[in-house]
């Protein structure tokens, strides 16, 4: 493997039952890459996150993170290692106000390391730091709502403020337009296109025309393996790729 590859899975498979729902995924996601996997209802790509992020344990096949196996690791542990999973971890308190809500995201075990630090310049900084990712995204105006307050988009846009307190180097996104209108599509859209620089995303989207905009790499999955691999354009023209969408045409 090389360097510049931060997850690679060989021979990934995941059985329920006698049901292989991932059968011999091969998938290598680049480094500072952002790199989506589509495919059909039941493709096995949320299989896949979870294997990915430790959710789920393989029946068969390996997992490493920048070349370490992590195969057998618990998700606490690749969290640690750097790989975050938005959306299902990072759970929004909606009683809360946003700005505290980002304040216990910077105080977990696994993000900065406030939580050890005491005295007023250092809640100086944590509050600084607040400040710095709810401008980051747009949401400083709403610092003292509670997240309750928040539209569908703008919570959307405060659990990327959450997930980002932890300095992922792995972002994994797990359907981050799902529910979304088209005026947040573009809003979450601007924002993990802000967030990209010296970061990589593995993202699961069904929406085509968000992940032809983003990504520099997609891997399409159907029935559980890989049916095909490229960028935007050489997979809206592969053949197998337009069948298994059941012969629609993925524009
Ligand atoms: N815990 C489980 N037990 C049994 N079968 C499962 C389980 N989880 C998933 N499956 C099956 O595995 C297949 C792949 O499911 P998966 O959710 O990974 O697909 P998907 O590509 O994410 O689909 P969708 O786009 O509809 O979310 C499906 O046929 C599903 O019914």
């Amino acid at each position: 493997m090389t360097t510049d590859t931060i997850i690679q899975t060989r021979g990934l498979t995941k059985r329920f039952g006698g049901f292989a729902a991932v059968n011999g995924v091969d998938l290598d996601v680049a480094r500072h890459s952002l790199h989506a996997l589509i495919g059909p209802n039941g493709a096995g790509k949320t299989t896949v996150f979870n294997l990915v992020s430790k959710f789920l344990a393989p029946s068969e096949g390996t997992i490493t993170y920048n070349g370490q196996d992590i195969t057998r690791e618990k998700p606490a542990q690749v969290a640690r290692r750097g790989m975050v999973r938005s959306f299902q971890i990072s759970a929004i308190f909606p009683r809360m106000t946003v700005a505290e809500n980002v304040r216990i995201a910077l105080q977990r075990p696994t993000g900065f390391s406030f939580s050890f630090w005491r005295g007023e310049k250092v809640l100086t900084a944590l509050e600084d730091r607040v400040d710095e990712l709810l401008t980051s995204v747009g949401l400083i105006e709403w610092r003292n709502r509670t997240a309750t307050e928040l539209s569908y988009g703008r919570k959307r846009a405060l659990e990327f403020a959450t997930t980002l307190a932890l300095d992922p180097e792995l972002m994994l996104l797990d359907e981050p337009m799902a529910g979304l209108g088209q005026e947040d599509v573009h809003r979450i859209s601007d924002l993990i296109r802000q967030i990209r620089p010296n970061r990589t995303i593995l993202m699961v989207e069904h929406n085509l025309a968000v992940v032809a905009d983003l990504a520099d790499r997609i891997t399409v999955l159907a029935r559980g393996e890989v049916l095909a691999e490229g960028d935007y354009e050489s997979i809206a023209a592969n053949d197998a790729v337009i069948e298994a969408y059941i012969g629609g045409d993925i524009d």
